[in-house]
């Protein structure tokens, strides 16, 4: 009964013509053809390949950004993030991510998603902050709206959906991991909504899923001193839900989908969704809003200054 899972489909409402129309607009604007060909080929990978359906897709220039994986018997998806040096996240990368959760979603055969990181010692840097510095003011408006769609495909998947997180987990990559059902985490590095320290503001979005996450107190505390936590003070918080030895973390985290899976999915996808669409909801109503507070806020000469000499200071640290 577990296994007998129906899905809500991405049907061709004016928000899914949007997103197509918002899709070939990207390609044409950046050159991502080969994300288009890729994600075509995507489709005609799967049917033919037996028990390890095996996709990756790329973009010009750079393969094997993002791997995704669906193994056929379990139906568990394993998303792997691959974008050196440390899976910041930029356009090309977001959308990347997008279409494989598009893909995922509206596949039969997939039930539940892990996101890892094949990046050593790193699940994600949050977003690439070169976007953000210095930047071309269309590009950083179709940057956060991707991201904004990141959020709502993975907050408000019917999937069941965990994070394996293997590595430093800081702001938009924390996002990412929030908006699983399930985190396991590898001891000894830090997540968190770090935000303040850099001299930005977490939106409303992000401030919502660490209050749904963790509760108002301990949220208020976090986004305005923008702790980083390590895994154990995560752990205590609620921020993740297990630690366990870098090596188990794949295998714990395909244990709890297991586990996830035995509980009847249309109750589960129900119950998820009532709880969450009230802040995918709020989300949706304030879009456009939301982007131009992030544009008229990041392309402020004070807040352009500040992540000057943030990027500078890694560039430090890195030397
Ligand atoms: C009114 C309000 C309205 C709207 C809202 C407004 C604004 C809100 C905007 C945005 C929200 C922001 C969300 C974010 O996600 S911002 C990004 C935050 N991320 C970080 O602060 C992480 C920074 N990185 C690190 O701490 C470390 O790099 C890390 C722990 C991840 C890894 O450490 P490690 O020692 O392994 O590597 P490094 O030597 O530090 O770095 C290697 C290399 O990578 C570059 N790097 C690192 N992080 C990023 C990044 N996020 N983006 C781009 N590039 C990054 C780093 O500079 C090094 O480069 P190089 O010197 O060229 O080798």
């Amino acid at each position: 009964m577990g296994q007998v899972q129906s899905r809500l489909t991405i049907s061709p409402t004016p928000t899914k013509l949007a997103w197509m129309m918002h899709l070939r607009m990207l390609t044409t604007m950046h050159g991502l053809c080969e994300v288009r060909q890729c994600s075509k080929r995507w489709k005609n990978l799967c049917p033919q390949t037996k028990n390890l359906q095996k996709c990756q897709m790329s973009s010009a220039g750079s393969s094997e950004m993002l791997q995704v994986t669906v193994d056929d018997k379990s139906g568990i998806a394993t998303m792997t993030m691959c974008r050196p040096p440390v899976n910041s996240l930029n356009l090309e990368f977001l959308t990347q991510i997008n279409i494989a959760l598009e893909k995922l979603e509206n596949s039969k055969d997939c039930s539940g998603l892990i996101i890892t990181s094949k990046i050593p010692k790193i699940f994600c840097a949050g977003l690439d902050i070169m976007e953000m510095y210095q930047p071309n003011v269309d590009r950083l408006q179709e940057f956060w709206r991707t991201l904004q769609e990141m959020y709502i495909r993975l907050y408000g998947s019917q999937l069941i959906t965990a994070a394996a997180i293997n590595g430093a987990s800081p702001a938009g990559g924390c996002l990412m991991a929030m908006s699983c059902d399930y985190r396991v985490m590898a001891p000894g590095y830090k997540i968190g909504l770090n935000e303040t320290q850099l001299g930005i503001v977490a939106p409303f979005w992000f401030q919502d899923l660490i209050i749904n996450t963790m509760g108002f107190r301990q949220s208020e505390m976090a986004l305005q001193l923008g702790t980083l936590f390590t895994s154990e003070e995560a752990l205590n918080l609620g921020m993740v839900d297990k630690i366990v030895p870098q090596e188990q973390v794949m295998e714990t985290a395909i244990q709890e989908i297991h586990k996830w899976k035995k509980i009847p999915g249309f109750a589960r996808q129900i119950t998820k969704s009532a709880l969450r669409k009230p802040s995918i909801d709020k989300l949706h109503s304030k879009r456009e809003e939301d982007i131009a507070n992030f544009r008229d806020f990041i392309t402020k000469d004070s807040i352009q200054k500040t992540l000057g000499m943030y990027i500078e200071s890694l560039k430090k640290k890195a030397k």
